[in-house]
């Protein structure tokens, strides 16, 4: 069991690096979710200038409430739309966590118009703090929910001081009671246990969810990646009318390697070929372990493309021995590879990895060392 110290140390250096594909995709998952909830609050706030109004309240703070609820039913309404693109905009978690806060920092300013000790003392509008806080846990980066802490501790602190500054008087208010140095000092440090609880229960989440998805031996993603995220990378590629091409590589006589050398030296092995493979990829191309020595990569290709790329793996994979130990003999390693395409050869992951199995076991028959891209004849 891991202490506080080495999980911290853990969390330090999570931080240094981005989240990866995985979590990516995760997290903009999150974010889609968050802004559907953001619409549904945002509609339900419109309601409260009326109630306001029904109750008794003037034209101008029915109004001013108004402007507010549309101001917030556009902003989520824009989140909503980026969100819902099928291309990761980059930073939106970061910009519509800023803007959850900066919502609240707003009402709570527009209420001090009414009364200064409302902008600091209304516990549901202040109580939205934590909440935009704790939402930032559904979209999987450590970094956004510090971030977001952070920004609302200091809009909070910011506020307090100049409703102090500003006060021409005690700040005492019968509805709202008494706006007092040490409250506001408790509420700061209450959202900062916000912020490192909410870190926690993320960066738990996250290594979670990288366990679950990632290859042990090799740190790729394994087959929960492919069955749950390619299906909808293939889908958002037909959406969008771009060709995507999967590839099933396979390391050829892997079984000599093993037999000769040890399965330990065999590990070491499977890991050189990977090193070598990953070093060609881009981020955005996935290379999966779906078996053994066995491997899937999507590339967003038309299948010649998708072919020459393979050919330079292959190529490179042949060029760079696997050195088992100072003193032993360099082992050439080879792939043999197949390749389909959608929507050419398939429209969904199985018809894929079908073709392209097909199309393996032809390269494989024809003397290894080779991709396949089409059917003979
Ligand atoms: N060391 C090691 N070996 C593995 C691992 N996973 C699978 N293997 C070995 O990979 C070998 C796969 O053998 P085969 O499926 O017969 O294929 P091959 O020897 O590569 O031959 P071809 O695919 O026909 O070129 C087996 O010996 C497995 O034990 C692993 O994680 N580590």
């Amino acid at each position: 069991m891991s202490t506080l110290r080495e999980t911290f140390e853990d969390l330090a250096a999570s931080l240094r690096q981005p989240p990866d594909e995985i979590l990516l995709e995760v997290g903009a998952g999150g974010e889609l979710l968050v802004a559907h909830l953001r619409v549904g609050v945002a509609s339900l706030l419109l309601l409260l200038p009326l109630l306001n109004r029904w109750a008794g309240g003037t034209l101008h703070e029915t109004l001013a409430g108004l402007v507010g609820a549309l101001l917030a039913l556009g902003l989520s309404a824009l989140w909503l739309r980026l969100a819902r693109r099928p291309r990761r905009v980059a930073g939106l978690a970061t910009v519509t966590a800023a803007s959850d806060v900066t919502m609240v920092t707003l009402v709570l300013a527009l209420l001090s118009l009414e009364s200064p000790v409302a902008a600091i003392n209304s516990a549901v509008v202040w109580g939205c703090y934590p909440l935009a806080i704790f939402a930032t846990a559904l979209r999987h980066d450590v970094r956004v929910t510090l971030f977001a802490g952070a920004l609302a501790m200091v809009q909070s602190g910011l506020l307090w001081a100049a409703v102090v500054a500003l006060a021409e008087g005690p700040l005492v208010s019968a509805a709202y009671g008494t706006v007092s140095t040490s409250t506001q000092v408790q509420r700061l440090v209450l959202l900062l246990a916000v912020t490192l609880v909410t870190a926690m229960v993320v960066f738990r989440a996250q290594r979670l969810t990288q366990f679950s998805a990632t290859d042990g031996l090799t740190g790729l993603p394994n087959r929960n990646y492919l069955n749950t995220r390619v299906p909808q990378l293939v889908r958002d590629a037909r959406a969008n009318g771009h060709t995507v091409s999967l590839a099933l590589v396979d390391l050829d006589n892997f079984r000599h390697i093993n037999a000769e050398l040890g399965h330990l030296a065999g590990d070491r092995a499977l890991r050189h070929a990977v090193k070598v493979l990953r070093k060609e990829l881009a981020r955005e191309e996935p290379m999966i372990r779906v078996g053994g020595e066995e491997f899937v990569l999507v590339l967003r290709l038309p299948i010649g493309a998708a072919w020459e790329r393979l050919e330079v793996l292959r190529r490179k994979l042949e060029a760079a021995p696997f050195l088992p130990e100072a003193g032993v003999e360099p082992r050439r390693m080879t792939l043999s590879a197949g390749l389909a395409s959608c929507p050419q050869d398939a429209n969904d992951l199985s018809g894929l990895m079908k073709r392209a199995d097909q199309r393996l076991q032809v390269a494989k028959q024809a003397g290894r060392n080779r991709v396949v891209a089409r059917d003979e004849g």
